[in-house]
């Protein structure tokens, strides 16, 4: 089921797998790969989702986007940024436009 601990779920999932059999494992084939073979996978699925917005149906957008989702995680895992500094980020851009925005407000 998914929930906001899907992404942390799938982080922690990631990390496990990189030191698997890259026979048994997919994260652990694309870690024996390196780096610049995840950021070529990145690329192929950001290209994959954005011709599934333009020309496929809302199944094939979220089937486009889970991958993409997928490979940028294992490629942070990879370059060992947490997800967590991410998400931060989002969160002081979040501060950061509701404070422009309330600035922008005429004041009472
Ligand atoms: N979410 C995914 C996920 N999404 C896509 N994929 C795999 O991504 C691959 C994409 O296929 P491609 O044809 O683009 O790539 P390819 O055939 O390997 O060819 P190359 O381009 O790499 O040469 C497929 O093999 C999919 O199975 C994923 N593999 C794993 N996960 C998650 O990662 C977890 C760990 O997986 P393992 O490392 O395999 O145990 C799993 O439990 C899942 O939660």
């Amino acid at each position: 089921m998914s929930s906001p601990d899907t992404l942390a779920r799938l982080e922690a999932t990631i990390a496990a797998r990189r030191a698997a059999d890259p026979e048994s494992s997919y994260v652990a084939k694309l870690n024996a790969k390196g780096p610049r073979k995840i950021a070529q996978k990145v690329g192929e699925e950001a290209t994959e989702t954005v011709i599934a917005a333009l020309t496929q149906d809302h199944e094939a957008l979220v089937g486009e986007a889970a991958d993409l989702i997928f490979h940028l995680m294992v490629l942070l895992n990879a370059k060992d940024v947490p997800l967590a500094d991410v998400l931060a980020e989002l969160d002081r851009r979040e501060g950061v436009s509701g404070i422009a925005e309330k600035a922008s407000r005429p004041k009472d």
